[in-house]
């Protein structure tokens, strides 16, 4: 049986090669781009007037200069102006470019204006600084500057940045197309009322909706245990899409026709079993074709708990990015003795200096569905060790905040 550290090496190293599509600028939120985005000009693009007020020289205002004779006014949206004399000002907007031979603004509140002649003075306790409320060419960024970068996933300060450099389009990756294949006799859907020998299932319902957020569309089907037509079936789900995601039939009873069947179909196996609790039974294969297949042991929680651990992270690497790993402190002691990575349910909370915590709720184990709604996440208690004692701090997965 392989490690989680060897689990996750070997599915890193069978990533999914996404291509290119182009998209309209406001299609490509939760999207992953896929070229770099620099800057077309500078960043701002021109001394950019930073409040509303007057644009003086400095110079005149050093020589003690006060009251300054209003040659006219420099609205957002205008070529530049110019002050025709130095001892003069023009009014200006902000969001304006500074006019030729002025090099500070003074706010309007902080100066006194006389409409009929045209003056505005400054108010005597006030204190100016020379390129005072100037927002200076190129001082954020400079044309040509690399701002996104190749495999960011794309929100709204990524689109705010892809438009003011006037990509009304942008390069994404293809997300995979994903199959989810729940197995088994006894479940029934949504919307039956099972019989006592039977329950709802809810594994393919969880993984849709865990996907949904990745904006990756999935399509569920649920087959029988029933060696032939999971061979027929699954058959057909290969050609048809670039990842499986099947949930049961992977561990030893005589019904759990999963690895053989994958087998049969020439999806060639990578791993079965993984030191980890919930989820040792877990299942991970390739094919000649590049379709990979994950499947996952069908216990609710062990189902949950390798899509956050396994599957999604291998999704974010495929399209070039890096999932930040979150750590948490834990809030009480915990043993456990077995000899494998436990992924220990856990309820999230920030102590009173922000930092985030985790306190166990263990749950009766993975078939606890119910008990998905009592945590938060999972942190990851390494294999090597049984006692874990508050206060120290472990990776954590996060799947409701
Ligand atoms: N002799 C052994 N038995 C089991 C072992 C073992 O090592 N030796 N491992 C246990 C572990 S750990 C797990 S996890 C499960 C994995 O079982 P399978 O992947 O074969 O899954 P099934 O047998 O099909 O179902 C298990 C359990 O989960 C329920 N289930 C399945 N699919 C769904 C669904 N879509 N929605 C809701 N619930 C589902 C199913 O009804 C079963 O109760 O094996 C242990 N056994
Ligand atoms: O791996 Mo199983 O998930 O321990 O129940
Ligand atoms: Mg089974």
């Amino acid at each position: 049986m392989i490690t989680v550290k060897e689990a996750r090496e070997i599915i890193f190293s069978n990533l999914y090669q996404p291509s290119i599509r182009e998209v309209e600028l406001l299609e490509a939120q939760g999207e992953y781009l896929m070229e770099d985005i620099k800057a077309d000009r500078d960043f701002p693009p021109f001394n950019r007037v930073a409040m509303d007020g007057i644009a003086i020289s400095f110079e005149a205002y050093e020589r003690g200069q006060r009251v300054f004779s209003i040659e006219g006014l420099q609205a957002a949206g205008m070529p530049q102006s110019a002050l025709n004399d130095s001892n003069n000002c023009l009014e200006v907007m902000t969001g304006s470019m500074l006019p030729k031979g002025t090099d500070t603004v003074i706010r309007y509140e902080d100066i006194e204006i006389d409409e009929k002649v045209s003056h505005a003075t400054v108010q005597a306790n006030i204190q100016i600084t020379q390129e005072q409320n100037i927002h200076k060419q190129a001082t954020d960024r400079r044309a040509g500057d690399l701002l996104i970068e190749s495999g960011t996933l794309l929100g709204a300060a990524e689109i705010a940045i892809a438009a003011t450099v006037g990509k009304s389009t942008l390069k994404v990756g293809q997300k995979p197309k994903v199959a989810i294949v729940s197995t088994g006799d006894e479940l029934v859907d949504v919307d039956t009322q099972p019989e006592a020998h039977q329950i709802r299932q809810s594994n393919s319902y969880a993984l849709s909706a865990a996907l949904e957020p990745l904006k990756i569309i999935s399509e569920r089907f649920h087959l029988k245990d029933d060696k032939k037509s999971l061979i027929t079936a699954l058959n057909g789900i290969l050609e048809n899409f670039d990842v499986l995601i099947l949930s049961g039939g992977v561990s030893k009873g005589k019904l759990d026709y999963v690895p053989e069947v994958l087998d049969e179909l020439n999806v060639a196996k990578c791993f079965h079993k993984v030191k980890q609790r919930p989820g040792k039974p877990f299942w991970f294969g390739k094919n000649n074709g590049g379709k990979v297949v994950f499947a996952l042991p069908g216990n609710p929680v062990s189902t949950f708990s390798c899509f956050y651990h396994y599957v999604k992270p291998w999704l974010f690497k495929s399209m070039g990015i890096e999932q930040k790993t979150l750590k948490a402190r834990l809030t009480k002691d915990f043993v456990f003795e077995a000899p494998l990575t436990n992924f220990l349910q856990v309820k999230i909370s920030y102590s009173s200096q922000g930092q985030l915590e985790a306190t166990p709720v263990a749950g009766k184990g993975s078939g606890d569905l119910a008990n998905l709604l009592n945590a938060d996440g999972f942190m990851e208690l390494d294999a090597d060790q049984s006692g874990f004692f508050a206060g120290e701090i472990y990776p954590v997965t996060i799947y409701r905040i």
